[in-house]
């Protein structure tokens, strides 16, 4: 290795700081709820739900789950979805959505996969009604 070898410790950067961080995550953020809000099997679930207060926690979880240098301060996931009556068909399309708008802004599939386990381990508190299918 020589002192020209800029990648020499690559693990030393957190999926937050490789994708961009706060900026790049924000972006994401707002497309992630401009396709939930676009699908008619979830708007309903966000009337009257405000959202730029929303996308304020939603963008602090998804930066910590990311390693970045946020503290989620919003209620516990439980708490926010409780009596939804949310589905695992819904939890799975939020998911989807999720996806698609990490993939949209250029983020590296091993990151993608990063951050969709973290959010996948929530569903036990997010979703209330299991998927039909087994
Ligand atoms: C995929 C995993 C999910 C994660 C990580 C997640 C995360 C969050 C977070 C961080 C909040 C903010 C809590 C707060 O403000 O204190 C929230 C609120 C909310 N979530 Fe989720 N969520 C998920 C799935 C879903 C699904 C599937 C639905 C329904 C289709 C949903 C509907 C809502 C609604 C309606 C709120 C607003 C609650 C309120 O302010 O009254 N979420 N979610």
């Amino acid at each position: 290795m020589t002192s020209l070898d800029v990648h020499s410790e690559p693990e030393a950067q957190s999926d937050y700081a490789a994708v961009g961080g706060g900026a790049a995550v924000s972006v994401v953020v707002n497309r992630f709820y401009e396709l939930v809000l676009a699908d008619d099997s979830l708007a309903h679930h966000f009337d009257g739900v405000e959202m730029a207060r929303l996308k304020r926690h939603q963008v602090a979880l998804v930066s910590q789950v990311m390693g970045g240098p946020v503290a989620y301060e919003g209620r516990d996931l439980r708490t926010a979805h409780e009596g939804k009556g949310i589905t695992g068909e819904q939890f799975g399309a939020v998911a989807g959505h999720l996806i698609a708008a990490l993939a949209e802004a250029g983020v590296p599939a091993e990151i993608i996969d990063r951050t969709v386990a973290a959010v996948a381990a929530t569903q036990p508190d997010v979703v209330e009604v299991p998927s039909t299918e087994a």
